[in-house]
């Protein structure tokens, strides 16, 4: 063991300063460990960079791209570790030829388990995923037969008895008449643009023209889902509402479902397995899959819909790409809504929307890959018309243009405000005491919570989660005195401090989240509950009430949750797939990497009617902030925009 210390090779040393400076995390030195057992031979280089390809993964990276501009910078912000001084050398544009020939490295065709691949190095399984999902992208893309144009052209003007736009196209038939067009479809725009208003349509004109075929008539088998249970209880609430208005014949109606199910139920996943039950043997049985909040699906999740869904079933992704990407690794949405915003479609597309809607898309002709045939981006926001300073806003911050933020919050729209802040101290309160800006107080509600219950018990559960819900503190860091752990404990402590919250952890009007999937409790990651006394019997304690999906309540005992955090506050990326009556963004005394657009972005259109910016620090931590774009490392993008022109 001594003698091991001693000769501890130099690799492992600079393995171990990488891991202490917080630029790696044990898996990763564990990756390495486990590929010198596998090649005694491999080099030290080979060995490091395996480690730093997979603590890429951490920060949302799909492989090292070692092409990547300033790649040593961002690798290590605080300077080069002299510990890998002779290891590896210190320009990146010299570790290319290091990799060649290591017995770690292959091209994908052999079993090696790192793959380098245009100038990205990944581990074999995510290099394996990339690469599946851009063929199943592909061949997706080449299925389906599209109908005629003229065949849709009246049922389009039925579904869209709105008056015509000025001059505009309308993006929401443009996407209707794509997706009827190909097996694949991406719909994408910022909240109120009209993508479920637009799916359900897209629903309607795909069932009725399969239920009139007069060659073959049938029932489309249509299945919805979305990444959250969250995000799928709030499209089964907006669907169910569009479909009852839809003008379609009542038979057509009644064959478009309302629920919406979660990603991991549609795939049927199993506990503890990564593996779904359904897959490319056993696939989903659909016609039609519409999948929400796409911009939530990471790449591992994007592989698995995809094996799963069979080669002639339609797929409509549909999402807003501007919003953070998921919370693992990839950005998947992202990188394929790439040509959104400029179109770039080909003359067969521009025909074929033509010959549909009478849009006419020249202004967005181009020569983009199979995928932009069949993108289409809403760009007119519907729900902002009555609370138009939410949709500026998000417009100004999606530019990056701190002073056209500054121009939105000094234009007067109510419903928009800036409070400068003393201390964390001071934010607590305001939360407990509400009114003004702030809407209801959490007192109110805590104590509410708490008071004996009458009626209906569930009833009550879902009117005080709503309540809960009208509100959110959200803060873009998880740690620090502006992050959500100091804040949730200095709203905690006021509430014990005035009697409310007992002497417990537990308490009535504790909201929590949960933090992992729970299968047996059918509770998913991100599902937000709230303790209350227990709805028959008080005397027994106390229950913590989810509202799933369905709209039924579950009770659970608080013992039972093992990984709950409250959420007084909550970190934007677990806000993502929710909407709040009113946001509150807290925004740290002095600037922070951590701190994007989209992720700014992402908090204010989480806001339905209301958004208070809390700011602790000068506004150039805001400035910075959407000046700073999320980038994540991915082949994806790139495998897309070479694949094959669309054939229809
Ligand atoms: N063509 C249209 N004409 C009139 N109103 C519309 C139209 N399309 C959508 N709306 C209205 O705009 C609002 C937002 O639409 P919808 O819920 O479909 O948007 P969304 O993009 O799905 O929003 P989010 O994802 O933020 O929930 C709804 O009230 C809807 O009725």
């Amino acid at each position: 063991m001594q003698a091991d210390l001693f000769t501890a090779p130099a690799w492992r040393d600079a393995l171990a300063a990488l891991r202490e400076q917080g630029l790696l995390r044990d898996l990763d030195v564990a990756v390495a460990e486990f590929l010198h057992r596998q090649a005694p031979e491999a080099e030290p280089a080979a060995l490091l960079l395996a480690a730093l390809t997979s603590g890429q993964l951490a920060a949302g990276h799909l492989c090292l791209d070692l092409d990547e501009p300033g790649l040593e910078a961002r690798l290590w912000p605080a300077g080069r570790p002299p510990a890998l001084d002779g290891l590896l050398p210190a320009a990146s544009g010299d570790w290319p030829a290091l990799l060649n020939g290591s017995p770690l490295v292959g091209a994908g065709d052999d079993n090696a388990p790192l793959v380098f691949d245009g100038g990205r190095l990944y581990l074999r399984r995510h290099w394996a995923q990339e690469r599946a999902v851009a063929e199943r992208v592909q061949a997706r893309l080449a299925t389906g037969s599209a109908p005629d144009p003229a065949r849709l052209a009246g049922q389009l003007t039925a579904l869209f008895p709105e008056p015509a736009m000025d001059g505009e196209p309308n993006w929401q038939q443009v996407a209707c008449a794509l997706a009827a067009r190909a097996g694949l479809t991406l719909i994408t725009g910022g909240p109120g643009t009209g993508k479920t208003t637009t799916v359900v349509r897209v629903l309607g004109l795909l069932q009725t023209l399969a239920m009139q075929d007069p060659a073959a008539p049938r029932r489309l088998r249509i299945r919805l889902a979305a990444p959250t249970g969250k995000a799928a209880a709030r499209l089964t609430e907006s669907i169910g509402r569009q479909v009852a208005a839809l003008p379609v014949a009542e038979a057509v109606r009644a064959a478009i479902p309302t629920q919406v199910a979660t990603l991991h139920r549609l795939l049927g996943s199993r506990p503890d397995s990564r593996h779904f039950r359904h897959h490319r043997h056993n696939p989903v049985h659909a016609d039609v899959v519409v999948v929400d909040e796409a911009s939530m699906i990471d790449m591992d999740m994007m592989a698995s819909l995809l094996d799963a869904l069979p080669t002639d079933c339609r797929l409509i992704l549909l999402g807003d790409k501007d919003q953070l990407a998921s919370v693992e690794a990839g950005a998947v949405m992202g990188d394929l809504c790439r040509e959104a915003d400029a179109g770039r479609y080909r003359p067969a597309t521009l025909d074929y929307v033509r010959a549909a809607c009478g849009a006419d898309l020249s202004p967005w002709a181009g020569d983009g890959a199979a995928l932009a045939q069949q993108t289409a981006m809403l760009r007119r926001n519907w729900r902002f018309k009555d609370a138009p300073g939410i949709g500026d806003l998000a417009a100004a911050i999606n530019a990056g243009d701190p002073r056209a933020v500054e121009r939105v919050f000094g234009a007067g729209h109510p419903g928009l405000t800036r409070v400068a802040g003393d201390s964390p101290h001071d934010l607590a309160s305001r939360l407990l005491n509400g009114g003004g800006e702030n809407g209801e107080g959490l007192r109110a509600l805590v104590a509410d919570a708490a008071a004996p219950a009458a009626g209906d018990p569930d009833q009550r559960a879902r009117d005080l989660l709503r309540r809960f819900t009208g509100q959110q503190l959200l803060s873009g860091l998880r740690g620090g005195p502006f992050g959500v752990e100091r804040l949730n404990r200095l709203i905690t402590d006021h509430l014990h401090r005035e009697g409310l919250a007992g002497d417990h952890d537990w308490y009535p009007g504790r909201p929590v989240m949960m933090t992992r999937n729970d299968y047996q409790l059918g509770l998913m990651n991100g599902d937000v509950g709230l303790t209350l006394p227990h709805p028959e019997r008080p005397e027994d304690g106390l229950r913590v009430a989810f509202q799933l999906p369905d709209g039924r309540v579950r009770w659970v005992p608080p013992g039972r949750l093992d990984a709950v955090e409250t959420v007084f506050a909550m970190t934007v990326h677990k806000s993502q797939g929710s909407e709040f009556g009113h946001v509150l963004l807290v925004l740290p005394d002095r600037p922070q990497p951590l701190l994007t657009r989209e992720l700014v972005y992402t908090a204010v259109t989480r806001a339905r009617g209301a958004f208070t910016l809390l700011e602790y620090g000068p506004p150039s931590v805001l400035a910075q902030a959407i000046k700073r774009r999320t980038w994540r490392a991915s082949g994806l993008a790139e495998r897309l925009a070479a694949g094959a022109p669309l054939q229809v």
